[in-house]
């Protein structure tokens, strides 16, 4: 990395108490580039006999971080937001060199990842309480509001800064500390986001970084009864075993699962900002995102236009290194998520779906974006989430069948719609068994919206005013005269 223009953002140790740790065993874990497969960093493999001091710090620092007046919180907090945006060059080439995505794109995350401590550098003011009149003349009630303690997270790949400043960044405001462990496959954009947090003056064990197994990792957090709140993004799957980890303590949980969003568009949409809207939701991150869409319901009378406009604009995505100028679709994460699109597509065709653009890989974990027509319930793609650059076409006839089969599925996380008709508007957005509803727009993620799902895809919700409540407790407080 010897483009970066700050190289000491570039580490390969774990953050702990405030010091750059190796593992005790000397171990570490090599990080690669998808676009080549150079190793482009090593982090220590953290052994679970090393949390426990991790934790204790974590537990020491966030007594002293809570007592903190919150405008001196909120005010570490403003300087690490602008930290990252001074950085913004050197954190984005990070996260193209160790995910994939175009450069444009990671910058793009950073500054968004960075909204988030910007936020909630501010919410940090305004945790307030209440006072509640007594049913009793002599007594007065008053609630409020305080850190649930030492907190966890355990964050994905797909996004490796913004997963990490939507839970760190409440967590902080609220007077909590948090441990953070990041995943294997892009733990330098956190290690660089730790360095950050130090020099924006973040008390030493306020904020940790560690790595190593996520496994072994987890079950000492998720044990923990000091470790009162976990927060986790990525598969359902994974959120199943951890809710079930955390049974025993009783942990607070928010869980940012898997999604498998419906995207609707109407006859009368506008077909232009529609084709647009479906390109931003589908391939971005080359597909790689919980709430992209991943079921694309088109009705009757615009299914073949929108089938023409789609892949005529998708043929000209340019596929290659995010670090080269002008690339929109980047290399996949890992051999693994190659299989999967591959599967979905053939599985699709066998069962009689059209291939009508792309769908072959490039080399590499490089993967031509593909379309699909003639897609029906019975296909994989219906299910399941692609997570990849895969757009699968159904064809709908009324609003009462789509928005059927839109909520036919146990994720509920994000869902979009194209119409021009108002009170249909209405009718869907409410119809729509979603955390998440995006109406004539691709893009719904943003700071002060609240980010979350329903049934399957989650518990809680991040980012936004509601943000900040899950990393506080409230307490009532009766007293007699
Ligand atoms: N909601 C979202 O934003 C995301 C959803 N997904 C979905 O999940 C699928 C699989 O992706 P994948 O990356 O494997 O997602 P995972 O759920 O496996 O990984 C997410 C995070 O959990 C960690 N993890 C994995 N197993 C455990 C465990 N037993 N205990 C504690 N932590 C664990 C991972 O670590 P490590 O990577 O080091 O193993 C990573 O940090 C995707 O195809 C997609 O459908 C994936 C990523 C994000
Ligand atoms: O912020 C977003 O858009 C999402 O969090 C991305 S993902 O985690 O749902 O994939």
């Amino acid at each position: 990395m010897s483009n970066l223009k700050d190289p000491s953002l570039l580490k390969g140790a774990c953050l702990v108490d405030g010091a750059w740790v190796q593992a005790a065993s000397g171990e570490t874990i090599d990080v690669t580039n998808p676009a080549d497969g150079s190793v482009v960093g090593r982090v220590p493999n953290l052994a679970p006999e090393e949390m426990p001091a991790v934790i204790a710090a974590a537990r020491k620092a966030q007594k002293d971080w809570a007592a903190l007046a919150a405008k001196d919180r909120s005010a570490k907090l403003r300087r690490w937001f602008e930290l990252m945006l001074e950085n913004v060059d050197d954190l984005g080439l990070i996260m193209t060199l160790e995910q994939g995505k175009p450069l444009a794109e990671a910058k793009g995350e950073i500054a968004y990842a960075a909204s988030f401590i910007e936020w909630f550098a501010e919410e940090a003011k305004r945790v307030y309480g209440d006072t509640i009149p007594a049913p009793r003349a002599n007594q007065r009630i008053t609630v409020i509001r305080q850190p649930v303690g030492v907190t966890a997270a355990i964050t994905p790949w797909n996004f490796p800064a913004a997963m990490i400043t939507r839970k760190a960044a409440p967590a902080l405001a609220a007077g909590c500390s948090m441990i953070v462990r990041p995943a294997d496959l892009t733990p330098l954009s956190a290690l660089a986001l730790g360095e950050l947090a130090v020099r924006a003056g973040i008390p030493a064990g306020v904020l940790q970084v560690v790595t190593g197994s996520a496994s072994k990792i987890g079950k000492v957090l998720t044990d923990s009864e000091v470790v009162t709140k976990l927060s986790f993004t990525g598969s359902t799957e994974v959120g199943r075993l951890l809710m079930a980890q955390c049974a025993p303590t009783i942990k607070k949980m928010s869980l940012e699962l898997g999604g498998n969003a419906p995207f609707i568009v109407f006859d009368d949409a506008d077909l232009d900002a529609a084709v647009e809207g479906a390109i931003a939701s589908k391939y971005r991150n080359a597909g790689q995102t919980c709430v992209c869409a991943n079921r694309l319901y088109v009705q009757r009378g615009i299914y073949e236009a929108f089938a023409a406009k789609l892949a005529e604009k998708v043929k000209a995505l340019k596929v290659g290194n995010g670090i080269e100028p002008g690339t929109e679709i980047g290399p996949m994460i890992e051999p693994k998520a190659l299989d999967k699109v591959e599967d979905h597509i053939a599985d699709a065709v066998s069962k009689g779906a059209k291939l009508i653009l792309g769908g072959k890989r490039l080399g590499g974990l490089y993967f031509e974006p593909a379309i699909l027509t003639g897609v029906t319930s019975e296909m994989k793609v219906a299910k399941e989430e692609t997570f990849g650059p895969l757009a699968p076409l159904f064809v709908f006839d009324t609003e009462e069948e789509v928005i059927a089969m839109a909520n036919d599925t146990i994720f509920g996380l994000a869902a979009y719609f194209y119409t021009r008709d108002h009170a249909r508007m209405v009718r869907v957005s409410e119809g729509l068994e979603y955390g998440m509803v995006g109406h004539n727009t691709g893009l719904i993620s943003n700071e002060v919206a609240p980010f979350g799902g329903v049934k399957q895809s989650g518990l809680g919700r991040e980012g936004s005013k509601y943000g900040i409540e899950e990393y506080l407790e409230l307490k009532y407080i009766c007293s007699a005269l």
